[in-house]
């Protein structure tokens, strides 16, 4: 329940958006994992580790609703993932391994389709800058390097107005200085209200996140 201040509802911070109740994963014959549960609430920051194949890009895609449980349930603002998805979909941003950038397309104009497609959030010449990649805003998607791809799939999220960041190895192929400007990113979500749970093989220094290893 939100509180009244006299003029609008405050959401309730204490309040679990995304409630993660007793699931278990299996892929194929593995069993990955099993009555897992936790909560993430506005302002969470969640790091998922865990070694090679322990399941972490298996649990986001859960939490994506593109994977269906083997047992458990998964509630976004009390209601299950799977009764909601229209509205679940259009609360969350999910930057997988394959970054879905159009080679065709300059990168100022993957920006401009992401923001047609789910705008709401900042204007992409400045998601752009955010990002560090201003200089190449005119090259075709196709002639970026590894870390200019990851870095343009991450400025997707700023466009958007997602609540909640669902980021596999974000920080893959990056360079230092744009690890600390992703990581802040995540920073300045969590302080806005907004939400992330993030796969990382790093060890990463993101304030108030806390860390599920998921292989322990
Ligand atoms: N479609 C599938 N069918 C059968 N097994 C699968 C399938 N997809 C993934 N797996 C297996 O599930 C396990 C977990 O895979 P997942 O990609 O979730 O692990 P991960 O923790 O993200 O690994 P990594 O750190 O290497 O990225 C692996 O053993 C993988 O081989």
């Amino acid at each position: 329940m939100g509180k009244s201040n006299g003029k609008q509802t405050v959401p309730d911070q204490e309040q679990p958006q995304l409630q993660v109740e007793e699931l278990t994963c299996r892929r194929g014959e593995r069993l990955l994992f099993e009555n897992m549960s936790f909560t993430v609430k506005a302002g969470d920051v969640l790091e998922v580790s865990g070694h090679n194949g322990s399941g972490k890009t298996s649990l986001l895609r859960l939490l994506c609703g593109l994977l269906i449980p083997e047992k458990g349930a998964l509630l976004w603002r009390g209601q299950p993932i799977d009764k909601i998805k229209p509205l679940y979909h259009s609360e969350l941003a999910y930057v997988g391994h394959t970054d879905a950038i159009k080679g065709d397309l300059t990168a100022y104009e993957n920006l401009i389709i992401a923001g047609a497609l789910n705008g709401g959030g900042m204007d992409p010449e400045q998601a752009l800058e955010r990002v560090g990649l201003s200089r190449i805003r005119e090259l075709p998607g196709r002639f970026l390097s590894a870390g200019q791809r990851r870095r343009l799939a991450l400025a997707r999220l700023l466009v958007n107005r997602a609540r909640l960041w669902l980021l596999d190895e974000p920080f893959t192929a990056l360079d230092k200085r744009a690890i600390r400007t992703i990581a802040t990113l995540l920073e300045e979500h969590a302080a806005a209200g907004g939400m992330a749970v993030f796969t990382s093989h790093h060890a990463i220094n993101i304030a108030h996140a806390r860390t599920l290893d998921i292989s322990a």
